[in-house]
């Protein structure tokens, strides 16, 4: 702040009680409302109250508001002064630091406690990850929750230019020659612990729909391209994509067919050298802003995967859905569109492996982004439940409540612990291996996050109460959180789904000879 401030004695403060005339406290710092009153969202007349009017306001503002309100400039610029002999205790968080609420951060990242998983350099790299969400994609993220538009080209870019769309699809070839977050790890040393940091910062920062229109859509798009296209179709395609020029979606629901992959209505036919397909495809993530779809077909002998560049006979339109219109979901209908057939992904009729081989990772990559919005969830009800007083006493002080943040607290630990012993095999298996051993954990583990993420979105809305109801305010991670946490439950497979394919892949492997 660049104007001078004035320090003044309690006493001085107090004189300023009244309408024309109101000064406030909060958090050691003075506030003239004199002029701002009657433009107080929350009314005149509870800055003219006995209490507040000349008074140190800083518990009852803090009941009611975040701590954000007084950093945006509009509301700095009121501050006039500070009071003598005191000093601000709540301090707004430097970019890239680590919160230190209990529970808050995962505990590797957690003063005093150790990891057999990360290294110093993942830290590193957390950090540096977490300073460029913080101060890059997260007030783009804000807007573009509210206003439902597609994430600016610039941030986009941005993230470009670090690598990071590169990175959100995980170790491999694709990764090779380029410079990771600055050079801090190299494309060779880049694991799935990496890989998960990039989508747990960004859950962080972002709400459930900007987490998927930043690009989640071409994580799950393009990696079929990247095994299984031509070396043509590879470097058509990826370079443009990797440097978030062109926009990729997978298009394989339909409102015929979602979970039963093998019901699809949508068919590709041969004639020469083209596919001529038609059909459409629904909840298609990035859908309406994708200038390719990575789209499942019906051939003569089964299932393919075809990339479908935008161009004639692809239409694609907007579907209301309950989180915000950002992720770019669409309604897709092909209606007699030509494709090359060099633009097949894998083999005809074995379309089936390709999308399966797609999945774990999709999946994985979920329970990433769902597992660290659920702690951040953790850290608003940690904060709110010792900051608000009900009855003249936290709400801590409640066992009900106290019961509820236990319940959210192990959801939280459990899924993370679960998640790092799976990254860890992932890690130290081939793509065979991850395949037959870690589908039926992946399922499970996705649907155990799902249903806690619901499970603590509940508690949370009961810990927060009204405040959770409102899109603006005290509770708005809650109710974000509470509208879109079901997400996570449906995309990338239903939760019941999953849990079925787990126990089935478990009961595939029963041991023959196995008796009580
Ligand atoms: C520098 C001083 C203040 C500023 C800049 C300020 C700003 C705001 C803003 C922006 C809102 C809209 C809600 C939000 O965005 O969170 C709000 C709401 C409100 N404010 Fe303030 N406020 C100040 C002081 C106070 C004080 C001292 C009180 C009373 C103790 C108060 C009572 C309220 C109430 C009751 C609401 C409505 C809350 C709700 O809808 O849940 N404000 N204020």
């Amino acid at each position: 702040m660049s104007k001078e401030l004035k320090e003044y004695t309690l006493e001085e403060v107090a004189q300023h009680n009244k309408e024309g005339d109101v000064w406030i406290i909060v958090d050691a710092k003075i506030y003239d409302v004199s002029r701002f009153a009657n433009m107080h969202p929350g009314g005149a007349n509870v800055l003219y109250a006995e209490g507040v009017a000349g008074k140190d306001a800083t518990q009852p503002f803090f009941g009611l508001h975040r701590h954000e309100v007084l950093l945006r400039p509009q509301f700095q610029r009121l501050q006039i002064g500070t009071v003598k002999g005191q000093k601000e205790q709540i301090k707004p968080f430097a970019p890239g630091d680590l919160s230190k609420v209990p529970y808050a951060e995962s505990s590797w990242l957690t003063k005093g406690y150790y990891t057999p998983y990360y290294t110093d350099k993942h830290r590193k790299f957390q950090r540096a990850v977490r300073e460029f969400f913080v101060t890059v994609v997260q007030p783009e993220s804000d807007r573009c929750e509210a206003s439902g538009k597609k994430i600016s080209q610039e941030v986009v870019d941005k993230m470009a230019e670090l690598n990071i769309i590169a990175m959100r699809l995980g170790p491999g070839k694709h990764l090779k020659g380029r410079t990771l977050m600055g050079g801090i790890v190299q494309p060779e040393e880049f694991d799935y612990f990496y890989e998960g940091i990039v989508h747990q910062e960004l859950a962080r920062v972002s709400s459930r729909a900007v987490v998927d229109g930043l690009l989640a859509g071409l994580v799950i798009g393009l990696p079929p391209v990247l095994n299984f296209g031509s070396e043509e179709l590879y470097n058509k395609v990826v370079p443009d994509a990797l440097a978030g020029k062109k926009y990729v979606a997978l298009a394989i629901t339909e409102a015929f067919a979602g979970s039963d992959v093998s019901g699809l209505q949508t068919t590709a036919v041969r004639d020469g050298d083209e596919w001529v397909i038609t059909g459409t495809k629904k909840w298609i993530t990035n859908g309406t802003f994708a200038d390719y779809f990575t789209t499942g077909c019906r051939t003569e002998n089964g299932f393919t995967v075809i990339l479908i560049p935008r161009g004639p006979g692809v239409e694609t339109k907007q579907i209301k859905t309950a989180y915000s219109s950002v992720a770019g979901t669409a309604y897709v209908t092909f209606d007699k569109v030509r494709v090359p057939v060099a633009n097949t992904l894998g083999p005809v009729g074995k379309g089936m492996s390709v999308i399966l081989s797609n999945f774990n990772h999709e999946r994985w990559m979920v329970c990433c982004t769902a597992v660290s919005a659920q702690r951040l969830i953790v850290e608003e009800c940690l904060k709110w439940s010792t900051q608000r007083i009900v009855f003249g006493k936290p709400l801590t002080n409640l066992a009900v409540i106290r019961a509820k943040l236990a319940a959210m607290i192990s959801k939280v630990e459990a899924g993370q612990n679960w998640l790092e012993t799976i990254t860890y095999q992932m890690n130290n298996m081939n793509y065979a291996e991850q395949s037959d051993r870690l589908a039926g954990p992946i399922g499970l583990l996705k649907q155990f996050i799902s249903r806690s993420g619901r499970e603590t979105a509940e508690d949370a809305t009961q810990v927060f109460g009204g405040r959770a109801l409102t899109v603006t305010g005290m509770g708005k991670l809650i109710e974000n959180f509470h509208r879109t946490s079901g997400f996570d439950a449906i995309l990338a497979g239903a939760e019941d789904v999953l849990g079925d394919l787990g126990v089935r892949q478990a009961i595939k492997k029963m041991p023959k000879n196995a008796r009580l």
